[in-house]
C-alpha cells in the first residue's frame, strides 16, 4: 500500500488563489491530490444546461493544468459521486477527504453519506466553509435564528464581517505544499483519461464568456476600474454596467471573501452598492441551508396551494420570446441563445410569468435552470420566489411589475430590445416598447400582438393570491 495521502474533492471552489479548502488539506500534513467528479444525478435541475457544463468542463481543465503547476494531480472522474469518491479513496490510501460546504441539499444528504461510508474504512472527513464569506450560521438574529428579511441580515452581516471577518483568511501556505509533494506517491500521479462530453452525459457547445481562474480575475480587474459607476449603471440592460462575474463566483473560480476584501476597502457609492449585492448572494445561501424545503415549495406556507393556470402553450411562447411583450421577449430571446440575461430582464420576465401568465413560478425556475450560464440553485430559487411573491420578502405578491412602464424606464431608447429583436430594430423609441399601441400604422414584420393584456391579468393574478 503506498503512503497515506490527503484528498480533496473540488466542486464549486475551482481555484488557487484564497481557497480554504486547498490550505486545510495543507494543515493535515500530507501529500495532496485533487478530485473533480462530474455526476448529473447532483444537480438533476442543471443537467440539461449544456452551456453550463461545458463552461464547468473547460474551466475543470484548466484547473487541472494550475493544479500540475503546483505538483498537484487532479483527478477528473464521472460517475456516482460516493462510489467513485470512496473507491479513489480506497485506491489511493487517503488518510482525510477535504471538501467545501455546500448548501445544495442533495449535497449536504451527501456529505452525509459520504462521511459514514468514509468513516467506516477509518478515514476522516472534513467539510470547509469556502463559497460565502460569512458560513451558514455566522449571521444569525439575537435569538439565534436566521434572518428572513434581507435588510436586517444585511445590518447584521456588515457588523458581523467588521468585527471578525474584514481582515480576511489566512493565504494558501505553497511552501508548506511544496514540500508535502516531494512525498507524493507515484500511484497518485497516474491519472485516467479525461473523459468525453458524452460520456459525463453532455452535448459540448459554445459559451459567452472565456473559462477558468485567470479568465475570472481579468473580469475582476476590469470591473474594479469602473465600480463607481455600479450604481448608476447596473440597471440597464443596454449597457455593461454589472460586473459579469456570477458565473465564476458559482463555480469558485473567484473567492468571495477576496472579492468582498477588496470591495470593503473602497469608498463609493458603486462599490458599496456592489458589496450589498454580494451580500444578497449570501443571504439566498443561507435561506437556503436553513430552509432546504424551498427548492420544492414556496417559502412562505400560505402559497403552498395557489391556483395557477399553467397553459403549456403559454409557457412555450414565453420560453420562445414569442409573448408580443418587446422587453420580456428580448430577454427570453438572448437567454435561450446565449445563457446570459441582466438582473433587471430577469425580474420582469419572471414577474411576467408567475403575474401576467399565472404560471408556477417553478416551471420558470426549472427552465433559467437548464439556460443560465451562471445557474445557481439558492440564487435561482430565492430571486424566483423574490419574483413570485412567494419567497422571504418584505413586498408582498402585490408588487407586479408593467412590463411597459419597466421597459421605457430601463431601455429608454429600445438599443436593448433592437439588438435582441430584428424585426422590430427599425422602430422608434416612442413605439418600440408598445408597438401594438401603433396600430397599422407601423409594419412589424410577422412580429406577434401582445398574448395577454397586462391589466386584466393582474387583476386575474391579484384575485389568485388572495384566494389562497
Ligand atoms: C429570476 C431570477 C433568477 C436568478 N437566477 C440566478 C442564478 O441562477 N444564479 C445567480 O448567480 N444569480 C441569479 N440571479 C441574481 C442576479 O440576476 C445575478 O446574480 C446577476 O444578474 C449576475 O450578473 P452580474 O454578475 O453581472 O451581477 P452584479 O450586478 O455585478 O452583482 C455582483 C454579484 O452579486 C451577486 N448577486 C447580484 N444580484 C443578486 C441577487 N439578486 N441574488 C443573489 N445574488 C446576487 C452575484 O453573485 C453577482 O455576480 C437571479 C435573479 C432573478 C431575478
Amino acid at each position: 500500500m503506498s503512503a497515506p495521502i490527503t484528498l480533496v474533492w473540488f466542486r464549486n471552489d475551482l481555484r488557487l488563489e484564497d481557497n480554504t479548502v486547498l490550505q486545510s488539506a495543507l494543515t493535515l500534513g500530507l501529500p495532496v491530490v485533487g478530485v473533480f467528479v462530474f455526476d448529473n444525478a447532483v444537480e438533476p435541475h442543471a443537467a440539461a444546461n449544456h452551456r453550463r457544463q461545458s463552461f464547468i468542463y473547460d474551466s475543470v481543465l484548466k484547473f487541472q493544468t494550475a493544479l500540475s503547476q503546483k505538483n498537484i494531480p487532479l483527478w477528473i472522474l464521472h460517475g456516482d459521486t460516493l462510489r467513485q469518491l470512496t473507491e479513489l479513496a480506497g485506491k489511493l490510501n487517503a488518510a482525510h477527504l477535504v471538501s467545501g460546504e455546500d448548501y445544495h441539499p442533495n449535497i449536504t444528504a451527501l456529505g452525509e453519506r459520504l462521511w459514514h461510508a468514509l468513516n467506516h474504512s477509518n478515514r476522516t472527513y472534513t467539510r470547509i466553509s469556502d463559497h460565502v464569506v460569512l458560513p451558514k450560521a455566522a449571521v444569525m438574529t439575537p435569538q439565534g435564528r436566521p434572518y428572513h428579511a434581507f435588510s436586517h441580515y444585511k445590518k447584521s452581516w456588515l457588523q458581523t464581517y467588521a468585527q471578525r471577518y474584514r481582515n480576511g483568511q489566512p493565504r494558501t501556505d505553497w511552501h508548506t505544499l511544496a514540500e508535502l509533494q516531494k512525498r507524493l506517491p507515484e500511484t497518485a500521479t497516474q491519472l485516467p483519461p479525461v473523459p468525453m462530453p458524452s460520456e459525463i452525459g453532455f452535448q459540448y457547445c459554445n459559451y459567452p464568456l472565456p473559462a477558468g481562474e485567470a479568465a475570472a480575475q481579468k473580469q475582476l480587474d476590469h470591473f474594479i476600474g469602473q465600480i463607481s459607476s455600479y450604481h448608476l449603471t447596473r440597471d440597464f440592460p443596454a449597457k455593461k454596467g454589472t460586473s459579469q462575474l456570477a458565473a465564476y463566483l458559482n463555480q469558485g473560480m473567484l473567492s468571495a471573501r477576496s472579492l468582498a476584501h477588496r470591495v470593503a476597502s473602497i469608498s463609493n457609492e458603486g462599490a458599496e452598492k456592489w458589496l450589498e449585492e454580494l451580500i444578497w448572494r449570501e443571504f439566498y445561501q443561507q435561506i437556503l441551508y436553513h430552509n432546504p424545503d424551498v427548492v420544492h415549495q414556496s417559502f412562505r406556507p400560505e402559497y403552498h396551494h395557489l391556483h395557477w393556470e399553467n397553459r403549456e402553450d403559454w409557457f412555450e411562447r414565453w420560453k420562445n420570446g414569442e409573448t408580443g411583450y418587446p422587453i420580456v421577449d428580448a430577454a427570453m430571446r438572448q437567454l435561450k441563445a446565449c445563457g446570459m440575461m441582466h438582473n433587471r430582464l430577469r425580474m420582469i420576465t419572471a414577474g411576467f410569468l408567475v403575474k401576467d401568465l399565472l404560471i408556477d413560478w417553478r416551471l420558470g425556475e426549472a427552465w433559467f435552470a437548464e439556460q443560465l450560464l451562471d445557474y445557481d440553485l439558492a440564487a435561482n430559487n430565492g430571486n424566483w420566489q423574490w419574483s413570485a411573491g412567494t419567497g422571504c420578502d418584505a413586498q408582498p405578491y402585490f408588487r407586479i411589475f408593467n412590463p411597459v412602464l419597466q421597459s421605457q424606464k430601463f431601455d429608454p431608447d429600445g438599443l436593448y430590445i433592437r439588438r435582441h429583436l430584428p424585426e422590430l430594430a427599425h422602430l422608434g423609441k416612442d413605439v418600440i416598447h408598445a408597438p401594438w399601441l401603433a396600430k397599422d400604422s407601423i409594419d412589424t414584420h410577422g412580429y406577434p400582438a401582445p398574448m395577454v393584456d397586462h391589466r386584466t391579468q393582474r387583476e386575474k393574478a391579484l384575485a389568485m393570491f388572495k384566494l389562497s
